[in-house]
């Protein structure tokens, strides 16, 4: 997937196909005001009071408690973007925006919206400094209670999409009966295959910090024993001998590096049944002179900040699974997450 720019009319597509439209202005100048434009207007609660009726800016302002101009602005960037229709001198939030960014819709990513403005947006103040250091902010290590709770709220609103394909696509016996889900968080990709498989239980792995924070959202997802949390971590736990028809470790090996993801490999390898599957679902990070894609690509840049590993490909994914003697399976690419992939391999 790319981001490009789309022109408007004829003589603008002329004038971009020419080179003389300074094009990086749309990264340096737009990109950021958009990205923030949006983040703001979510947590201001813009969206859902446009929702809820109000259609004018002064309507917008009163609700919100904003500034009529600032308000009028923000409309008028949120329209050009897509978010509202303006007709008749009234505002309306189109049909696709109401499906993504309205809190209580299923695959809203509301959740996901404020965990950026309100976790996330000051780090990347640090990029320069990763960029000189090769030394990533390691949130992990120093988040307040309330910053794993906006942490664990964005991971389901990330995921909420790509856990039905997850469990319509992962390739996992339908006798299966046992699945450790490592750094499972919420539990949406569990509590998905779960749906599938009817015999199958699954146990989520993940920090005492984030279950404390995730264990009411995966209650609301109704699967009640079937779906369990275990406090630990990945990299100090054993994880058994010979247990688990499936081990899934979804987005949890970018934050960890090379070393430690041969070695939760190698455990894995342990803990799996003869003929069980270790699932790493991932941004991959497109291989060196590979065609570039912006999922992958920027996602890798991000991790490297905020954990210092970073994306891997499939060829390193691979590797580490057939280091600790797994057999090389499939690899699932997602149609609903460019950019993500399963690297399944069987013992
Ligand atoms: C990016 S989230 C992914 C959550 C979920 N698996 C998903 O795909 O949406 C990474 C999760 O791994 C957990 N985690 C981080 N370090 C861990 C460790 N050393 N052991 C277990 N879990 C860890 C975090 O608390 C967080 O819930």
């Amino acid at each position: 997937m790319q981001l490009s720019i789309s022109p408007d009319n004829p003589l603008e597509w002329l004038a971009l196909r020419a080179d003389i439209v300074p094009w990086p202005l749309a990264h340096v100048q737009i990109m950021p005001v958009v990205a923030k434009a949006v983040l703001e207007a979510a947590d201001k609660g813009v969206f859902e009071a446009v929702a809820a009726g109000a259609d004018t800016v002064a309507a917008v302002a009163q609700t919100c408690n904003l500034h009529p101009k600032a308000t009028r602005e923000l409309m008028g960037l949120l329209t050009a973007l897509r978010y509202f229709k303006y007709q008749n001198e009234r505002f309306t939030l189109t049909k696709s925006a109401r499906k993504w960014v309205l809190k209580d819709n299923p695959e809203s990513v509301y959740g996901m919206m404020l965990f950026n403005n309100r976790v996330m947006w000051p780090w990347l103040d640090k990029m320069g400094e990763y960029l000189q250091t090769g030394k990533g902010i390691h949130y992990h290590d120093h988040l307040t209670a309330e910053q794993w709770q906006y942490y664990q709220n964005a991971m389901l609103a990330a995921t909420g999409t790509e856990a039905k394909e997850f469990g319509r696509k992962a390739p996992v016996a339908k006798t299966a009966t046992d699945m450790l889900d490592i750094g499972g968080s919420h539990g949406q990709h569990s509590v998905a295959l779960c749906r599938r498989i009817p015999a199958l239980r699954s146990t989520i792995l993940d920090l005492p910090e984030a279950i404390e924070q995730a264990a009411p959202l995966l209650a609301r997802l109704g699967l009640g024993e079937r779906v369990q949390h275990r406090p630990g971590n990945a990299l100090t736990d054993d994880f058994g001998h010979e247990q688990y028809d499936v081990i899934l470790m979804s987005s949890l090996a970018h934050h960890f590096n090379d070393e430690q993801n041969r070695a939760v490999a190698q455990k894995v390898a342990r803990a799996l049944r003869p003929g069980g599957v270790y699932i790493i679902n991932e941004f991959i990070r497109p291989e060196t002179g590979a065609k570039p894609e912006l999922v992958g690509g920027s996602t890798d840049l991000f991790y490297g900040l905020t954990s210092t590993a970073g994306n891997y490909s499939i060829a390193e994914i691979k590797d580490w699974q057939a280091g600790a003697g797994l057999k090389p399976h499939r690899v699932i690419n997602y149609l609903t997450i460019p950019g993500r992939a399963m690297v399944v391999a069987k013992k």
